[in-house]
């Protein structure tokens, strides 16, 4: 824990409402085949999905949303509070996570459980950890940008200068839930199979009422035009950031420190440009283009914008 996280079978997790113990005990747990998991990598808008899920659900009324807190509505498996609720939970529901595949329980890969993994460009993602542990105590604070990033400026010339791309924290390697590299390629394995839809943050902004309807399609789930309307407007940025059952206000301040800053902070693509050197701009190319090069690029849709 010296380092500001709790390590669990090599992976960084933060270390409040996260133990050893229940992290072992998780790995037994039996999903339904009508559960719907919503999986990402910290930072890709995965409240934003799971806001539009539960509309989805309830036909756009806001009731459910404005009366209990996100974390109860779609509760995270990993974490202490989340694997008890879900433990105890008697009917099929909504389930989130940012595991890793292998530490995922194995009962997902036996069942029918309608998966939805939430991918963003990676970029953003860095950007949007930085600022959000920045205000948090959930894991060590970063020092700057840079240092989240690769970890010292030594190794950030190394970088530049041709070296140790594969050494680096870039793509974000030691920071909480391990590697963005690792998690991608390691879900992506599930691509092509019927219960398994990605959804990517940079679609899901562009063109917000297509891709509900997708998610519909893939639930098996029909919105009227008006409850679609609602949908739409309960989960933009605005109304979920004044939705204190969403926006993680009910956190306590020494938890998150909301006087400098939100979970809902920005809410666009492309934020990270104001905050990347061209240097760290061009690491991040380089260390993508290597990395990523066995993938199809249409898993990339921000990549070349
Ligand atoms: N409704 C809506 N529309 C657009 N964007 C939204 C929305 N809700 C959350 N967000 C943005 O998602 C980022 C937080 O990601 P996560 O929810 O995955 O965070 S967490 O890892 O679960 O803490 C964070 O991104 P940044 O703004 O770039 O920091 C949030 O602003």
């Amino acid at each position: 824990m010296s380092d500001g996280y709790m390590w669990f079978e090599g992976v960084p997790f933060p270390v409040v409402g996260y133990t050893l113990e229940h992290l072992k005990a998780m790995h037994n747990f039996v999903f339904k085949d009508e559960d719907v998991l919503i999986l990402s990598f910290p930072k890709s808008g995965t409240n934003w999905l799971i806001e539009i899920l539960c509309l989805i659900h309830s036909k756009g009324d806001p009731t459910w949303i404005q009366s209990v807190p996100i974390w109860e509505r779609s509760p995270w498996v990993e974490t202490m509070n989340g694997y008890e609720a879900l433990k105890g939970r008697e009917g099929p529901g909504h389930v989130s996570s940012h595991l890793p595949i292998q530490l995922f329980p194995k009962s997902l890969f036996q069942s029918k459980t309608k998966v939805i993994y939430l991918i963003r460009n990676p970029r953003d993602t860095l950007a949007s950890g930085y600022f959000f542990w920045s205000i948090s105590n959930f894991v060590k604070k970063p020092e700057s940008l840079e240092q989240y990033f690769v970890g010292s400026p030594k190794e950030m010339e190394a970088l530049v200068t041709g070296g140790r791309a594969c050494s680096a924290r870039a793509l974000l390697t030691e920071v909480a839930f391990g590697s963005w590299l690792e998690h991608v390629c390691g879900w992506m394995s599930m691509r092509g199979k019927e219960n398994f839809l990605i959804v990517s943050y940079e679609e899901l902004k562009q063109d917000t009422r297509n891709m509900i309807q997708k998610i519909c399609q893939f639930l098996g789930r029909t919105l009227e035009p008006e409850e679609m309307h609602l949908v739409l407007k309960n989960s933009s940025f605005q109304v979920m950031k004044e939705n204190k059952m969403s926006n993680y206000s009910l956190l306590p301040n020494w938890l998150l420190d909301e006087k400098n800053g939100s979970l809902m902070r920005r809410g666009t693509t492309g934020d990270w440009k104001n905050h990347f050197t061209v240097a760290q701009a061009e690491v991040f190319d380089k260390i993508f283009q290597e990395k990523m090069a066995g993938l199809p690029r249409e898993l990339f849709p921000w990549e070349g914008c």
